[in-house]
């Protein structure tokens, strides 16, 4: 590969990176990994190293990971089953039980492993460690209906503190998406990691969310992947959101409530592409699909 790269090119690769270097150093940038994205061991490999190379460089990136392949291949394992509604996992107290130990025993601790294979930055937290998350119960909502979904919350309060403390420590902290309920003293919910991210994402102030998915990024008439819409305001989204299907549904609930919650931008990417991360950060052209606040349109050097 670097035979092919000129040397003019390359340094035109690492000054394209300057300005985005300078726009990004200190700013919290906030990563949701989704399940689908950690495809194989070297594509979460070049995740670890994108994550790397920001924490480098002075961003402070916030990881929270998701984990639905991995926990669907558990409950298979167990001969259980727990079907989506409207993205969201039905969540019996024994699909509960799965969802912790893959999320927080498995999904987690990898991401930690690897992220600390090169430096030992990298924390992992949950929504019970130094009261991050409450959560309350909450259903799915189906063509306008109330679904009962069992054990699974959203979001109602963020206690940015302790990651905030990590951060000022110079760490990566690496969140997983399950969270006290409030109305069961004892009791854990099961949250949508993107919900969880753009919770998190509003309450630390974050520059950006970034959401990395296994599509390219949001797609105008799916099932159909012909038109890629590569940016969009919240009020066009909002008028899309009820035609949205499966996970592509919590995905817009959560980069709606990011944008809400005061988050300048928001990224679908793709996270089966190595690297997307850095590309979209550091290059002028960005991937995926970009998300802004419509009032924020007028201050295009908000938006970069
Ligand atoms: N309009 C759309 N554009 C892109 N993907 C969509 C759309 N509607 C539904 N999807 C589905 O949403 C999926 C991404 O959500 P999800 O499976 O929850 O991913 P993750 O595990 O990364 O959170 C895609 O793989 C795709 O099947
Ligand atoms: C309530 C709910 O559906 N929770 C998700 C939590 C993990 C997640 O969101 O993972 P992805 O980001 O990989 O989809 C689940 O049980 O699968």
């Amino acid at each position: 590969m670097s035979d092919r790269i000129s040397p003019q090119d390359k340094a035109g690769i690492l000054l394209e990176t300057m300005p985005w270097l300078r726009r990004y150093s200190g700013q919290i940038v906030v990563i949701k990994y989704g399940g689908n994205a950690m495809v194989d061991e070297s594509l979460k490999r070049a995740f670890a190293q994108d994550v790397l190379f920001l924490h480098q460089w002075g961003v402070r990136p916030v990881v929270v990971h998701g984990g639905g392949p991995q926990i669907n291949a558990m409950l298979a394992r167990l001969g259980l089953e727990a079907p989506f509604e409207h993205g969201l996992r039905v969540t019996t107290q024994e699909v509960m039980e799965i969802v912790r130990m893959v999320l927080l025993g498995k999904v987690q601790r990898e991401l930690v492993s690897l992220l600390n294979q090169e430096d030992y930055q990298a924390m992992g937290l949950a929504g019970e460690d130094a009261g991050l998350f409450r959560a309350r119960r909450t259903p799915a909502w189906v063509d306008g209906e109330p679904v009962d979904v069992g054990l699974v919350g959203e979001i109602t309060h963020v206690n940015a503190a302790p990651v905030l403390s990590l951060l000022d420590a110079g760490r990566i902290p690496v969140i997983s998406s399950v969270a006290p309920d409030e109305d069961q003293p004892g009791g854990v919910l099961n949250v949508n990691a993107d919900l969880a991210a753009s919770a998190l994402a509003g309450a630390l102030g974050a520059e950006k969310l970034l959401m990395l998915t296994d599509v390219e990024g949001l797609y105008a008439n799916w099932p159909d992947r012909s038109t890629l819409i590569s940016r969009l305001t919240d009020e066009e989204l909002r008028e899309m959101l009820p035609s949205m299907e499966s996970g592509m549904a919590p995905k817009m609930r959560a980069a709606l409530a990011a944008l809400d919650g005061g988050v300048p931008m928001v990224h679908i990417i793709d996270g089966r592409r190595p690297h997307s991360m850095l590309l979209e950060i550091f290059t002028d052209d960005g991937v995926g699909t970009m998300i802004t606040a419509a009032h924020a349109e007028a201050f295009p050097e908000v938006l970069r």
